[in-house]
């Protein structure tokens, strides 16, 4: 390895508007309306994600350049904040090092940031890095991401479709369609019957024969989650998702135990880190994890949950995180399908899912996409020049 480039900067930027942070969106937009949340339970933060903060971090760009010239980047959801963990703590464990060190690197800003890591802003820091470094690794080798994981395991990628319109999703070959909840327990009887009611006039729009589920974000009690799910079985719901908030991994085991038979479990989307997600399993929280691999520790932490999982026999599905998720899901037997938030203000239509910020971001054809479309170097896609990079923190 000793002709292997080492590494000389690592910059941290921020953007805004859409992209890795795609809660970050104008008004009028399918996934800013009315959505369900542990916030619901404030009037004033009821109609609007936006009106809580759920856009307050942006996006923060990790970008990495080798001694070789060659540059890797990544986007994920940190912003500001992400900035000074990378240019004021994490840069130390990675300029000066090869290109080749990424398990160590990532151990070393790891336990680095333990007293004050753990989950969130700062795992998806080290996601980011993690990321960065993945790209530019493979770069340097001339490779896609996903030929340094083993290779696909299949020809294409299956997708369902995150969004308002599942009926539109089935026109446009997706697998399935999952439908953000609207309603939490704060609005009482007559919001879980506007829940049932939105589930069963898309059952009547799609048919049998075609996926539906329900997105809680972390919206609901044990109670009101297992009527929920008993109420949705009558319409043929595949699974509910995160319809607890992550730390509840009692509530989690419980809602799997009382949930009709056939009808599956899903969360992970805001878990963190092997640890996280082996209490997921080892709890039997659920039947399928859906890490970000923005925001679980990044590539590197992914192989060690989904092998975790693998072993326990589940499902990995990552949160869609666009190609930081497809590169990963193509090499993964348990991954067999994968998601597609579809960021069209109203689901009406495929566009990249962290538009505007890549260029060169395959989007699924017909539900699908073949693993030749993510045959280009790294992770393929290039920072699109017309998005306005701010250094917050310049060194
Ligand atoms: C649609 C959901 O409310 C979230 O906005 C979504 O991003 C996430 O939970 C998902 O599973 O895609
Ligand atoms: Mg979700």
């Amino acid at each position: 390895m000793s002709n292997m480039p080492t590494i000389k900067h690592v910059r941290a930027f921020t953007l805004r508007g859409g992209g890795a942070d795609y809660h970050d969106q104008g008004g009028g937009h399918w996934i800013d309306d009315h959505i369900a949340t542990p916030m619901s339970k404030y009037p004033a933060y009821r109609q609007s994600r936006q009106s809580f903060g759920i856009n307050v971090l942006g996006t923060l760009v990790v970008e990495i350049e080798a001694s070789d010239g060659t540059v890797g980047f990544s986007v994920t959801t940190g912003g500001e904040l992400g900035c000074w963990i990378v240019e004021k703590h994490l840069a130390r464990f990675i300029e000066g090092a090869k290109v080749t060190d990424i398990e160590k690197i990532w151990d070393q800003m790891y336990n680095a940031t333990l007293y004050y890591g753990r989950k969130g802003i700062v795992i998806n820091t080290i996601s980011g890095v993690d990321l960065a470094l993945w790209d530019l690794l493979a770069k340097v080798r001339k490779e896609p991401v996903h030929a340094l994981l083993g290779g696909p395991v299949r020809d294409e990628l299956t997708f369902y479709a995150t969004g308002a319109r599942p009926d539109l999703a089935k026109q446009m070959g997706f697998i399935g369609g999952k439908m953000p909840l609207h309603h939490g327990p704060a609005e009482r009887e007559d919001g879980f019957k506007k829940n049932i009611d939105m589930l069963a006039d898309m059952r009547s729009r799609v048919g049998d024969d075609f996926w539906l589920m329900l997105d809680c974000w972390m919206s609901l009690d044990v109670e009101y989650a297992t009527r929920l799910a008993q109420a949705a079985s009558e319409y043929k719901l595949k699974w509910i998702e995160e319809a607890l908030p992550p730390d509840d991994y009692w509530g989690y085991a419980e809602l799997r135990r009382n949930v009709p038979r056939g009808m599956l479990v899903s969360t992970g989307e805001h878990e963190a880190t092997r640890w996280g997600f082996r209490l997921l399993l080892e709890m039997g929280c659920c039947d399928i994890l859906q890490p970000d691999v923005g925001w679980c520790g990044g590539i590197t932490e992914l192989i060690k949950i989904s092998n975790l999982a693998d072993a326990h026999g589940k499902l990995v599905v990552p949160h869609g995180s666009s190609v930081y998720s497809y590169h990963f899901v193509i090499t993964r037997h348990n991954s067999p399908f994968a998601e597609f938030l579809m960021m069209a203000p109203k689901a009406d239509e495929v566009v990249p899912m962290f538009h505007p910020q890549l260029l060169d971001e395959p989007v699924p054809v017909n539900g699908r996409m073949k693993a030749s479309a993510l045959d280009a170097p790294g992770f393929g896609v290039r920072l699109n020049p017309e998005c306005a990079l701010h250094r917050p923190f310049p060194r």
